[in-house]
């Protein structure tokens, strides 16, 4: 126990997007203490000159990355590290007792070999990757509860499988027709230099990227399939949008029973949902934005059936470094401790 009987918890990574979220929304957890900031190149500078804005608030040094100072320290951590990272300490934090919540692609697979085609790295941690718990609360909440480490889904995830769980777990569509198109802003690529996230190449400009081959889609599928109970494969395709936050998913499948009409659907998403605190179905004829979801933990759904196609279209609207990221793992965090899911959560976003 830190002080006042708060959890004492760290972040490697702190530096970059997910990690300064992490730091921004845990200041104000009322049963955290934030004692260890970790991180590479930002090592030795204090966390305030990195983001000055937030020196009233964070005085704390960010340090490099020891697994064992980490584990003197804190009863937990959130590593939020580029692929392939986390698999390297956190063996050595488990063997300590240490929770883990990586919200890299490191833990979210049940077959590294699936990790391996589409990551590239080989693993040797089979034994703790097989312990560790897909961090999506709504459909995991239970295992979560019992983890000790929890692979944090990715953000398009997040939003295409809100969407789709509901469909897939109650057998309303024909799973292979599922087709996810979604849209992320530019903060979804991380807070490093990259040609394509320039305001010259980004601003004005719309287009889809890594189609057929991005490596969300197996993570995507690995749920898809054991909510249908059999191995499925899903059309994704993810756009970068002009805008920071925000991910906006549109899921189109075809209905089993034509019979079905938008008011039946959203009255089967929000019983489905209905001890979901952070999805929000919304009424009939609403359809989501991402601004609605931005700056909160909240995922939007709306919902639309095409009576011409036979085809259900689902929109979900999530705030990609919040629910897509930095405040899902707090959620998980929170379930792990046995504390209120919404604890320390954003539950209005900054709009309008
Ligand atoms: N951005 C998003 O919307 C989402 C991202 N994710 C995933 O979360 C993880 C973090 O993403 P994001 O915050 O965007 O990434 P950033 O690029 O913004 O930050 C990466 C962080 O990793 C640290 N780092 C890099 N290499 C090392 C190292 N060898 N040792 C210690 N620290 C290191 C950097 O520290 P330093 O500056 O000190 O070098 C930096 O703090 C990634 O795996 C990403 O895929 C998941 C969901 C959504
Ligand atoms: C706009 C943009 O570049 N988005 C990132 C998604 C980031 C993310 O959530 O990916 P992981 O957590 O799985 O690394 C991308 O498409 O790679």
């Amino acid at each position: 126990m830190g002080k006042n009987g708060r959890v004492p918890v760290g972040i490697v990574g702190a530096s970059g997007y997910g990690g300064v979220q992490l730091v921004r929304l845990l200041m104000d957890h009322p049963e955290v203490e934030l004692v260890y900031l970790g991180g590479e190149s930002s090592a030795g500078k204090p966390f305030a000159d990195l983001y000055p804005h937030l020196a009233h608030a964070v005085n704390l040094p960010i340090e490099a990355v020891d697994s064992e100072i980490i584990a003197q320290r804190c009863e937990a951590v959130f590593l939020s590290l580029p692929n392939g990272l986390a698999c390297q300490i956190t063996p050595k934090l488990i063997e300590k007792g240490i929770k883990v919540l990586d919200l890299s692609a490191d833990y979210r697979f049940t077959n590294l070999a699936t990790y391996t085609t589409w990551y590239g790295t080989e693993r040797s941690d089979q034994k703790v990757a097989a312990s560790a718990v897909y961090g999506l609360p709504e459909l995991y909440r239970d295992r979560i509860a019992e983890a000790q480490l929890v692979g944090c889904p990715g953000c398009y995830p997040t939003a295409s499988l809100l969407a789709l769980s509901p469909l897939l777990k109650q057998g309303l569509i024909m799973p292979e027709t599922a087709i996810i198109d979604a849209k992320s802003g530019t903060s979804g690529g991380g807070r490093q230099a990259k040609i394509n996230m320039l305001l010259a190449e980004a601003d004005n400009s719309l287009a889809a990227y890594g189609v057929a081959r991005h490596r969300h889609t197996p993570e995507i599928e690995q749920i898809c399939s054991e909510l249908a109970g059999h191995e499925l494969t899903v059309q994704f395709t993810p756009h970068l949008i002009p805008m920071v936050r925000g991910i906006l998913a549109t899921v189109y499948a075809t209905l089993r029973d034509p019979g079905l009409v938008r008011d039946d659907m959203v009255t089967i998403y929000n019983a489905f949902y209905r001890n979901a605190p952070w999805v929000k179905v919304c009424e009939s004829g609403v359809y989501p934005q991402t601004k609605w979801a931005s700056g909160s933990n909240l995922c939007y759904i709306g919902i639309e059936v095409d009576p011409r196609t036979r085809r259900v279209i689902v929109m979900s609207a999530i705030d990609n470094l919040i629910k897509g990221q930095a405040g899902q793992a707090i959620q998980c965090l929170n379930i792990m401790m046995g504390w209120d899911e919404t604890l320390g959560l954003p539950k209005l976003g900054f709009y309008p």
